[in-house]
C-alpha cells in the first residue's frame, strides 16, 4: 500500500503559521493584498483562481481579480498592469501564463516589480534562485512540492531524482530547489531518448510535462516517491495528473493524487508569498500604513 500524499493535509498544517502572520500584520496596521491578473477565461486558470480566493479568504489575505479581456492589445495591457504594478495597497501579483499571442510576456517578465513578483516570473526571482538564494520568490507550484516532500518526511540529500519537464514554472526552478537540497537531478523533456530508463533508475519522480496519464506503471520503480504536478483538464472538464494514478500506486511508496495534491499546497505557497511581501513593504519608507 502506498501512502497518499495529500495536499490539504500539508495545507492544514501550514494554516495556522499563516493565519498567526496575517494577525501580526494586521496589528501593525498592514492590510496584505494580492491581485490576481486574468486574461481571458481558460478553464485552467479558473481552477487556479478557485482555489487561490478560498486560500486568501481562509488566511484573511484580501484578494482582487483583474480580469481582462482575451483579445487586449499590448499597450492595454501594460496600462492596466503598471497600474497595479505601482499600487501601494497590492503587496503581491499573480499573472496566470500563458497568455495570449498578441501579448509579450518577456517585456512583462521584466516589468514587474520584483517585490511583488510573487510567482518567480521575474528574471530577478528566478536568478536568485539558481544562485540558492531562498529569499527569492520560486514560482509557488514548485516550492509546494518542496513544502509536500518535507511534510512527508521524504529526504532529498543524495537521492536520485528525475523532473519530467523543464518549464520555467516547474521543472527549471523545482531542479534547483532540489539542487539545493542536495539532490541528484536529471531533467527530462520531450526530447528525452529513453524516458522510461530515466524514470525507472530515480528514486523520486516529479511529472510536469501537461499530459494526460503519460508517466505509467512500468516506467517507475517499485517503492518510488511520485510526485504529480500536472492539471489536465480533460473533455468532459475532470482534472487528471500526468501519472496514471491508479496503477502506479500500485507499486510506490508515495503518490500525490490529481486533485487533491500539489494544487492545493500552491495556494498556500502562495498566501506565504503574499504575507512576505506585505512583511518586507512594512519595513521600507512609505509603505507603512495605520
Ligand atoms: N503563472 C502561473 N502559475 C501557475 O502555477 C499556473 C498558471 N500561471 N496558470 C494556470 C495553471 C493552473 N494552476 C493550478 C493551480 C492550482 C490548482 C488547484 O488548486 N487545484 C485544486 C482544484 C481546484 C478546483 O478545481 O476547484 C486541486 O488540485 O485540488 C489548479 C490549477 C496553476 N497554474
Amino acid at each position: 500500500m502506498s501512502i497518499q500524499m495529500r495536499g490539504a493535509e500539508v495545507a492544514k498544517a501550514m494554516k495556522e503559521k499563516l493565519i498567526r502572520e496575517r494577525e501580526e500584520l494586521n496589528a501593525a496596521g498592514v492590510n496584505p493584498c494580492l491581485t490576481i491578473i486574468r486574461v481571458g477565461a481558460k478553464e485552467n486558470d479558473l481552477a487556479y483562481e478557485r482555489g487561490a480566493k478560498k486560500r486568501m479568504e481562509m488566511i484573511g489575505i484580501e484578494c482582487r481579480i483583474a480580469e481582462l479581456p482575451e483579445d487586449i492589445s499590448q499597450e492595454e495591457f501594460e496600462d492596466a498592469f503598471c497600474k497595479i504594478n505601482k499600487d501601494p495597497e497590492v503587496h503581491g501579483i499573480l499573472l496566470f501564463q500563458p497568455l495570449p499571442e498578441q501579448l509579450d510576456v518577456e517585456k512583462i517578465r521584466q516589468m514587474i516589480d520584483p517585490a511583488k513578483d510573487m510567482d518567480g516570473m521575474s528574471p530577478v526571482n528566478l536568478a536568485k534562485i539558481f544562485e540558492g538564494d531562498r529569499t527569492a520568490y520560486a514560482p509557488c507550484t514548485s516550492e509546494a512540492v518542496m513544502h509536500i516532500m518535507n511534510h512527508y518526511g521524504i529526504e532529498l540529500q543524495g537521492k536520485r531524482v528525475t523532473v519530467i519537464g523543464r518549464s520555467m514554472v516547474v521543472g527549471k526552478p523545482l531542479s534547483m530547489l532540489m539542487l539545493g537540497q542536495n539532490a541528484t537531478v536529471t531533467i527530462c523533456h520531450s526530447r528525452t531518448k529513453d524516458l522510461a530508463d530515466r524514470c525507472r533508475e530515480a528514486e523520486i519522480i516529479v511529472a510536469a510535462i501537461g499530459r494526460a496519464n503519460h508517466i505509467t506503471a512500468d516506467m517507475i520503480a517499485e517503492g518510488a516517491v511520485v510526485a504529480d504536478v500536472g492539471i489536465n483538464v480533460l473533455e468532459d472538464g475532470t482534472l487528471c495528473g500526468d501519472v496514471d494514478y491508479e496503477n502506479v500506486r500500485e507499486k510506490v511508496s508515495h503518490i500525490t493524487p490529481v486533485p487533491g495534491g500539489v494544487g492545493n499546497v500552491t495556494t498556500s505557497v502562495l498566501a506565504s508569498h503574499v504575507l512576505r511581501a506585505a512583511r518586507t513593504g512594512q519595513n521600507e519608507p512609505g509603505q507603512r500604513r495605520g
